[in-house]
């Protein structure tokens, strides 16, 4: 799946992913109006609502933007019903050829690390018979509990030729509290981006790894150093936009051949319709507005790359 994701990054020329974050308040009333009629004020309802908003998003970027990262969080709010417009949301994006990234932030003592490798990467054992559940292409990982925590997931990658973000350093302004504390002399973040390193060594595609690890672009200066220190490991790199990390900041992510890394923006794509800047698009064409936000954002990142 690294490969497939590299390929499409160089066909598309977008390094970029857009985060499926879909809070209701960014979903427009006409969406909200329309499934609250069919499905009333209850979870399938709002279910209803965050799906449409998604599939129209997709609709329009599918064709110039490789990869989408639904965080699970804004569906599991919904209970039973948004895991399902979670579930339908992958699907979706697999059949426009999309990579998707489950960003699940999973991590646990081995046996139960195992289960959730399965949930999102593998196959579950049901009687003779062996069934994906969740099925995304990548899932985010938190690496707290240590190997233990880790090599199921890389397990699960290597038999399904699939792929995780590990965080290494987040993009939230309290990320130091632990991450920054040093630790022989060096930060947290330094070791896990080490750790990251020998366990991306392990699990090479072509040109890189599908062992990739996550670090915010709002902490360029250390993107910098673990750049170097994970060379075949992609970055997905979130904090660009709504959280205020800039192009220019981003460049320290990439390697030389100008891959290496995978910049996410969430609200700054799918709220854009929001925002003065694309407010001439309107409300009822806010898909039209999230497509003209990821061009840009492409334009911008591939602006500030083209000048280093
Ligand atoms: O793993 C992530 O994707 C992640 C890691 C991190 O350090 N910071 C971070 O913001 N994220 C996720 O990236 C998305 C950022 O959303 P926006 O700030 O709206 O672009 C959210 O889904 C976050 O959960």
């Amino acid at each position: 799946m690294i490969n497939k994701l590299v390929d499409k990054i160089k066909k598309q020329n977008a390094p970029v992913v857009v985060g499926l974050d879909p809070m209701m308040k960014f979903v427009p009333k006409h969406l909200q109006d329309a499934a609250f009629k069919e499905y009333g004020e209850t979870l399938e309802g709002a279910a209803e609502a965050i799906w449409q908003f998604n599939k129209a998003i997709i609709d329009n970027i599918y064709d110039i933007v490789p990869a989408v990262k639904p965080q699970v969080a804004m569906y599991e709010q919904f209970g039973i019903p948004g895991m399902i417009a979670f579930k339908k949301t992958v699907d979706y994006c697999h059949e426009k050829d999309m990579v998707v990234i489950g960003d699940v932030k999973r991590g646990d003592i081995g046996s139960t690390s195992e289960a959730y490798a399965v949930a999102h990467l593998g196959k579950v054992k049901v009687g003779n018979k062996e069934i994906a559940a969740f099925d995304e292409d990548f899932a985010t990982v938190n690496p707290y509990l240590g190997s233990d925590g880790i090599n199921p997931f890389l397990k699960v990658c290597k038999e399904e030729k699939k792929g995780i973000f590990i965080l290494v350093k987040t993009s939230n302004p309290s990320s130091g509290e632990f991450q920054d504390r040093l630790i022989d002399g060096r930060p947290l973040y330094e070791h896990v981006g080490e750790k990251v390193n020998e366990w991306a060594m392990q699990c090479m595609g072509d040109d890189y790894s599908y062992v990739g690890a996550v670090v915010g672009a709002t902490y360029p200066e250390m993107g910098k150093v673990l750049r170097k220190v994970m060379p075949k490991s992609f970055i997905l790199v979130p904090g660009y936009g709504a959280q205020g990390g800039k192009a220019e900041d981003l460049v320290h992510f990439f390697n030389e051949d100008g891959l290496g890394a995978i910049v996410n923006s969430s609200r700054g794509i799918i709220a854009a319709y929001a925002k003065e800047e694309y407010a001439k698009f309107g409300e009822a064409n806010f898909a039209d507005a999230s497509r003209q936000a990821a061009i840009d954002m492409i334009n911008d990142i591939n602006g500030a790359l083209n000048k280093r």
